[in-house]
């Protein structure tokens, strides 16, 4: 058995709300899912295929920075849940239904990005098998009917973006961290690697998009989310992509990861060659060595807290529009903590981030590593990003191929490639356009 992490800091006075919620249930959605409640900028989004949820509004925040972090996060969460309340009859009916916080969280202890817990006033949620939507409230004594709930989505649905207004177009500047940096970077790191200081690191580098009119969030997530199907839709508090990679996700005593690492560009491979990314990607050396270490950093975190884990032996090739990937679905049965708990998603976020997909191995001196050749602060880029309900169920994908909207016109997107001794500078810059290319393309840069 396992000791759950802390519910309070010590010294910590979390001030969480009480909050008080009511979920309707509401009939079979449109083909098209929830994509029809993608229209706003300010909304918050996770969805992959029609389901997820889009919260609109916020009742409740919680910021919180460095180390402590998810600790934070984590104690103020578990006391927001134990005080929620639901209105007799409209209690939740699934996970994710309910009280529930949309979180984002910076990727290095050392960032001055905020990580980031939003409880929405408004959520529209569907699953396979059914849809909802839930109204909270911070006022115990507000009476929550499917009425106001309908008046107020209705409210929120029609305060669209003006698209005429919005981009059309713009331009795409080095960040903090150019090309001709990132190439040495890549070098230093291999030298690195020679050295024998470590096996593997991940390097990543920004690009700053200027655009010609504020950036059209809910028109760039729509096309995200129908272009790239395979991926999880996410927008939390100005960070916004399409990731291909789930972290962790937990439903009751299940946990469920998609680990990705190695990759190969769809756009310069041959049209009449349906062996190439198995003969390239699946059969490589080099790729296949990244892949494994990224599996095992996660398989390693998770398996003191699981009693039965299925992690297959061989990688799968995920096709996705830009590039293939190999990619690992595994499972586990959670074990209880020793105070019978089981662990949440918000815990396993902490525990498992960073994996080797986004840091390298060891850990600790691939995030030294990385912190001093790229010299940026990567801010919620690769951070877990997602949501969690008040029983602890949720969903947290890595925050890639995306971008954080730094102001009305303008969006700093990032990309990284998971460097191993054999890896090439040039080839690594490449890639990491191929992995730019969803958010350029549906930014129309
Ligand atoms: C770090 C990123 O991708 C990771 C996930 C999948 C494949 C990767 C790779 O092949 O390098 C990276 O580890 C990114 O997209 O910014």
């Amino acid at each position: 058995m396992t000791e759950a992490p802390a519910a309070a800091l010590p010294d910590h006075e979390v001030r969480a709300p009480t909050l008080h919620s009511a979920t309707f249930e509401r009939g079979p959605m449109a083909e098209s899912g929830l994509l029809d409640y993608v229209v706003r900028s300010d909304a918050l989004v996770w969805g992959r295929r029609g389901d997820g949820k889009v919260g609109f509004g916020a009742v409740a925040r919680c910021d919180a920075r460095g180390t402590d972090r998810f600790a934070t996060a984590r104690a103020w969460w578990a006391d927001v849940s134990r005080r929620a309340t639901a209105a007799p009859g409209q209690e939740p009916t699934a996970p994710g239904a309910g009280v529930v916080a949309f979180a984002t969280f910076a990727f290095d202890a050392t960032s001055a990005a905020a990580s980031t817990l939003i409880v929405p006033r408004l959520v529209v949620g569907r699953s396979a098998d059914s849809s909802w939507l839930t109204i909270i409230s911070d006022d115990p004594s507000e009476e929550l009917t499917l009425e106001q709930a309908e008046e107020e989505l209705a409210l929120a649905l029609d305060e669209v973006d003006d698209e005429a207004e919005l981009h059309r177009g713009g331009t795409l500047a080095a960040g903090h961290v150019s090309e001709d940096a990132f190439t040495a970077c890549v070098a230093a790191g291999v030298a690195a690697i020679d050295a024998g200081e470590l096996t593997k690191l991940v390097l990543a580098r920004d690009a700053v998009a200027e655009l010609d009119g504020p950036v059209a969030v809910a028109q760039v997530l729509r096309e995200l989310a129908l272009r790239y199907s395979d991926c999880w839709t996410y927008s939390v508090d100005g960070l916004i992509g399409a990731t291909p990679e789930m972290l962790v996700r937990v439903d009751g005593a299940t946990a469920q990861a998609r680990v990705l690492a190695g990759t190969l560009d769809r756009s310069t491979a041959p049209a009449d060659d349906p062996h190439y990314p198995h003969r390239v990607l699946a059969g490589d050396e080099k790729q296949r060595h990244e892949h494994q270490l990224a599996i095992d950093s996660l398989t390693a975190e998770l398996g003191p807290l699981v009693s039965e884990m299925i992690a297959p032996a061989e990688p799968f090739v995920l096709q996705l529009p830009n590039v293939w990937h190999l990619a690992s679905d595994v499972q586990a049965h959670l074990t209880p903590y020793d105070d019978g708990r089981t662990p949440s998603a918000l815990d396993l976020a902490e525990v498992l981030h960073p994996t080797a997909a986004v840091c390298g191995t060891p850990t600790e001196a691939a995030a030294g590593l990385i912190r001093r050749l790229e010299g940026m602060d990567r801010g919620r880029y690769a951070g877990p990003v997602g949501w969690v309900d008040a029983e602890g169920n949720g969903e947290f994908g890595i925050a890639l191929r995306g971008g954080v909207i730094e102001s009305t016109s303008c969006i700093r997107l990032y990309a990284g490639c998971g460097i191993v001794a054999a890896s090439d500078p040039a080839a690594e810059l490449a890639e990491s356009w191929a992995k730019m290319r969803p958010m350029r393309e549906a930014l129309n840069l």
